[in-house]
């Protein structure tokens, strides 16, 4: 198939100054309900870009666990490549992309970590199998084999066969807290809606329409 050859309009639904909600986190919450009402595929599912000490940029999906006006909260391991670089660099983007919907959000801000507290709570809300994971794995490292994986979660087993798993202290979640955050809708001709929401000196959120 010839990419140039793949061609749709948008014409599902529009969005405007006065329809969007002043709030962008209400506005998210709207768009986020449809996307799960909408049977998406891991609706929660968000691209987290973040950049090296070189500036050079870094990507992959990460899910939503929590949000509210406080920001956006990602789980992952504490040593991986994107801690890595969110030790260096607090600025990251966050991208939601509801193809389906004709829709996608973009958060701009800065990463830090929530409470232990909140990770444990979160933790111990995870199934068996995805808190032995998170002992298992040595985020981001090479490794020789999927048997290091194998033997690794045998050793853990073990290790907390006669009690809870706890969380590990290189383990939990990030907070992206927002300065900016645009919701945009596919229409017609490529004439799509554009609302971005920005971060003002005193806390309040610039409302700015951009062109497509
Ligand atoms: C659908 C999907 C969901 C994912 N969710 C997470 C997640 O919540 N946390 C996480 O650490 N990695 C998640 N991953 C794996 C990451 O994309 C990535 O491979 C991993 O975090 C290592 O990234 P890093 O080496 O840049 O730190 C997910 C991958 C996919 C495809």
């Amino acid at each position: 198939m010839n990419p140039s050859d793949l061609r749709r309009e948008y014409k599902a639904a529009a969005l405007d100054e006065d329809s969007v909600d002043a709030n962008p986190v209400a506005q998210f919450r709207l768009w986020f309900e449809q996307a799960c009402s909408a049977d998406l595929v891991e609706p929660n599912a968000m691209s987290l870009s973040t950049v090296d000490s070189e500036g050079r940029p870094n990507i992959r999906t990460v899910l939503l666990k929590a949000y509210d006006d406080r920001g956006f909260v990602f789980y992952t391991n504490y040593t991986g490549n994107k801690a890595e670089e969110i030790s260096q660099n607090t600025n990251v983007a966050l991208l939601f992309p509801w193809l389906p919907l004709e829709r996608q959000v973009k958060i701009l801000g800065r990463a830090e970590k929530v409470s232990t507290a909140e990770s444990m709570k979160y933790f111990l809300s995870r199934p068996h199998g995805s808190r032995l994971g998170a002992w298992v794995s040595n985020q981001s490292k090479v490794i020789s084999g999927r048997k290091v994986l194998e033997m690794k979660l045998e050793e853990i087993k073990r290790k907390f066969a006669d009690g809870e798993i706890p969380l590990p202290d290189f383990w939990g979640g990030y907070r992206v807290v927002p300065r900016l955050i645009e919701f945009w809708q596919g229409r017609e001709s490529r004439l799509h809606d554009r609302i971005q929401f920005e971060q003002t000196n005193d806390d309040q959120w610039s409302v700015s329409r951009l062109a497509p």
